[in-house]
């Protein structure tokens, strides 16, 4: 496996499940190795971080400002942090693309190959938010992505729980697309083989149902009555279906058991991230290129769509026997102008775009004159009034509202 490439391991979980006691771990872990990683930490509100982090969110935002700033309350002030250093992900890839590619004439000789990310504990502030999607794109668009999905494993001992804990799991390895790892810590405290008996073989899951029905335990409270909690109550039988739905769920995943403490597991750990990178570049690759395909086809055919309605607009025929505007000197540069005009998002680049495309006419000198040229706003005003004036639709008044803009 000497050729494999940089591989990202992103390190999501519930807060106090041990992700930056992990993140730890396999940093010194990899140290040992002669293999030190590049760290990124994506936790804008993590006081202390016990690891020497690469890139971390928290040099170029301070969390507690942005809430101030925007008026927000921690979770706002989070995924706001995380959309504004999203905004930075060109220079992010820029750094790591460099970092992880051999230059024996710099220092780069040895080249790093595992790349770590640790992320807030709100997980679905990552995971459901814009940034956390362009975070995770960007990142599989470049390297073999996994998500290590910590466990809290004594905080996941009763059916219940180990079930909930199962269903997030299932919700995030289907919003990411990415391959997963189950990584049930804490195993110091207590084993995680009974976490993967459950997973393997549905009827030691009824079994412990069972039990917790029988020692009147379920879902891990004392005296839980059993009607509601018993494997023939409604939350047992709904138990016991969902872990058959999850069961295709489970063979997709590579489960392992660690102590982020002691160390136990973390060699089974990278056996199983090196696995799961292999996967990443035969299944997960082909489909995350047909989707980006299928994303700049849309985009394409959007913006067709966008130049044709705007040619209409602005009664531009597309055929070449309408109407004399329809020559090779302005048609072109329109369509230029207006493929441009779908990637500008202020008025202020319509107007400085149509300046340097389109001839004026006598009747655009007309809208022009108009206006003041004091801003956009009464260059909207002018072609609106100018509208009303020839009773023409909306969609004219468009055309001039660009021509007009261009004045200034
Ligand atoms: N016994 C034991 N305790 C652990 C282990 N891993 C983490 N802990 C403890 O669990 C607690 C939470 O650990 P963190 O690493 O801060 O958890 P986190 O998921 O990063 O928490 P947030 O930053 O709040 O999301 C700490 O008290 C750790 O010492 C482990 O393997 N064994």
């Amino acid at each position: 496996m000497a050729d494999c490439p940089p591989v990202a391991i992103v390190c999501v979980g519930m807060a106090g499940s041990g992700k930056t006691t992990f993140m730890q771990r396999i940093n010194s872990h990899l140290h040992t190795k002669k293999t030190p990683p590049y760290v990124i930490n994506l936790d804008p509100a993590v006081h202390n971080v016990p690891f020497d982090s690469n890139i971390d969110i928290r040099d170029s935002l301070n969390y507690k400002e942005v809430m101030k700033e925007y008026n927000l309350g921690p979770n706002g002030g989070i995924l706001t942090s995380l959309n504004i250093f999203a905004t930075k992900i060109d220079q992010v890839m820029g750094i790591l693309e460099k970092r992880t590619k051999p230059d024996p004439e710099t220092s780069n000789a040895r080249p790093i190959k595992n790349i770590i990310v640790d992320t807030p504990g709100q997980i679905e502030v990552f995971v459901w938010s814009a940034s956390g999607s362009i975070l995770l794109d960007s990142l599989a668009s470049t390297f073999p992505t996994v998500i290590a999905y910590i466990i809290d494993t004594p905080r996941t001992s009763s059916t219940s729980t180990f079930m909930s804990n199962m269903l997030y799991a299932c919700s995030i390895l289907y919003k990411t697309k990415l391959p997963m790892i189950l990584v049930f810590n804490k195993t110091d405290v207590q084993d995680a083989e009974f976490a993967k008996d459950w997973m393997t073989d549905f009827e030691s899951f009824q079994a412990a149902l069972k039990r917790e029905e029988d020692s009147g335990s379920f879902g891990g409270v004392e005296g839980a009555p059993g009607g509601i909690g018993g494997g023939s109550g409604y939350m047992g039988s709904l138990l016991n279906s969902m872990s058959l739905m999850l069961e295709e769920f489970y063979r997709h995943l590579s489960v392992v058991g660690v102590s982020s403490m002691t160390g136990l597991g973390v060699t089974e750990f990278f056996d199983a991230v090196r696995e799961k990178a292999e996967e990443f570049e035969r299944d997960y690759k082909p489909e995350l290129e047909r989707r980006q395909q299928e994303r700049q086809k849309q985009k394409e055919s959007k913006r067709e769509k966008e130049l044709e309605k705007l040619m209409k607009d602005m009664n531009v025929p597309s055929s070449a026997s309408k109407g004399p505007k329809n020559t090779e000197a302005t048609r072109a540069p329109r369509k230029d102008a207006i493929d441009t005009i779908s990637d500008m998002e202020t008025d202020e680049d319509l107007g400085n775009l149509e300046h340097d495309s389109d001839p004026p006419t006598d009747e655009d000198d007309e809208a022009a004159s108009n206006s003041n040229g004091d801003g956009l706003s009464q260059r909207y005003e002018a072609a609106l009034a100018d509208e009303n004036r020839s009773g023409n639709g909306q969609d004219h008044s468009f055309s001039r509202y660009l021509h007009a803009s261009r004045m200034n």
